[in-house]
C-alpha cells in the first residue's frame, strides 16, 4: 500500500509529533468502521479470546490487576475486514511518519483492549527497560457516546508537571512518542474498549 500524502489528519499527527510530541484527534475514524472494530472486540471477548494483560516482558511477565486490569488480544493481518482496514490506515501513517520525520518505523504491533468497569492501568511508559523498539504509541477508542462523568480518561503526563486527559470517545485517537510520555488509564464506570498500537523500530537501534 502506498502512502497518502494528502490525508490532512495524518499530516496533523505528524506536525504534533514533531512539535509537542503528542496528538489528540477527536474525529479520526468513521463511526461505521469504529463500530465494526468495537463489534470485533466484543465478539472476541464473548469467545473468550481476550487474556488478562501482563506487565513486564519475557520471564518477568506477570498479571497484576491493581496495576493493569485490562484484557487484550492481538490484531493480526487477515483476521477480519475492519481490522485489515485499520491496519491499512496505520500503514499510511507509518509511511507518512517515516517520510516526514525519518523515524525509521518498521512495524506495528496492535491489540484490542477491554477494561471492565473499575479497571485501570497505573502510570507507566510504553517502553521496556531492556527493549527500546516501541517508538510511537497510537490508541484508537471504540466507545460509543462516552460521557465525561464516566471516567476512563487517558492521562498523559506532560513536561513541566502538567497533564492532559483524553476521553475515550469512539473514533478518537491519541498518539504520542512512546519514550517521552508517562501515562495512565483512569478507572471508568462502564466497559472501555480500545485498539492500541505501537510502531516499532528494530530492537536495539540507536535513537
Ligand atoms: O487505552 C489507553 O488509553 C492507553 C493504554 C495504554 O497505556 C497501554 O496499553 O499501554
Ligand atoms: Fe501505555
Amino acid at each position: 500500500m502506498h502512502s497518502s500524502p494528502d490525508n490532512p489528519l495524518l499530516l496533523r499527527i505528524v506536525d504534533d509529533l514533531a512539535g509537542p510530541g503528542w496528538s489528540q484527534q477527536s474525529v479520526f475514524l468513521s463511526p461505521t468502521l469504529t463500530e465494526e472494530l468495537a463489534q470485533e472486540c466484543r465478539a472476541r471477548a464473548a469467545a473468550g479470546e481476550l487474556a488478562p494483560a501482563a506487565i513486564g516482558r519475557g520471564d518477568r511477565q506477570q498479571v497484576e490487576e491493581g496495576v493493569r486490569g485490562d484484557y487484550t488480544a492481538w490484531l493480526e493481518p487477515g483476521q477480519c475486514a475492519p481490522g485489515d482496514a485499520w491496519l491499512a490506515l496505520m500503514e499510511s501513517l507509518r509511511q507518512t511518519l517515516n517520510r516526514e520525520l525519518f523515524l525509521g518505523l518498521e512495524e506495528l504491533e496492535c491489540h484490542f483492549a477491554l477494561y471492565p468497569p473499575g479497571a485501570c492501568y497505573q502510570r507507566h511508559l510504553d517502553r521496556f527497560r531492556d527493549d527500546d523498539s516501541r517508538t510511537v504509541t497510537v490508541v484508537l477508542y471504540l466507545n460509543e457516546e462516552w460521557q465525561p462523568d464516566e471516567g476512563g480518561e487517558l492521562r498523559l503526563y506532560l513536561p513541566g508537571g502538567r497533564a492532559h486527559e483524553v476521553m475515550p470517545q469512539g473514533g478518537s485517537l491519541a498518539c504520542f512518542m512512546s519514550a517521552d510520555f508517562p501515562h495512565e488509564v483512569l478507572p471508568a464506570s462502564r466497559e472501555r474498549l480500545s485498539l492500541t498500537g505501537w510502531f516499532r523500530r528494530r530492537a536495539g537501534k540507536p535513537l
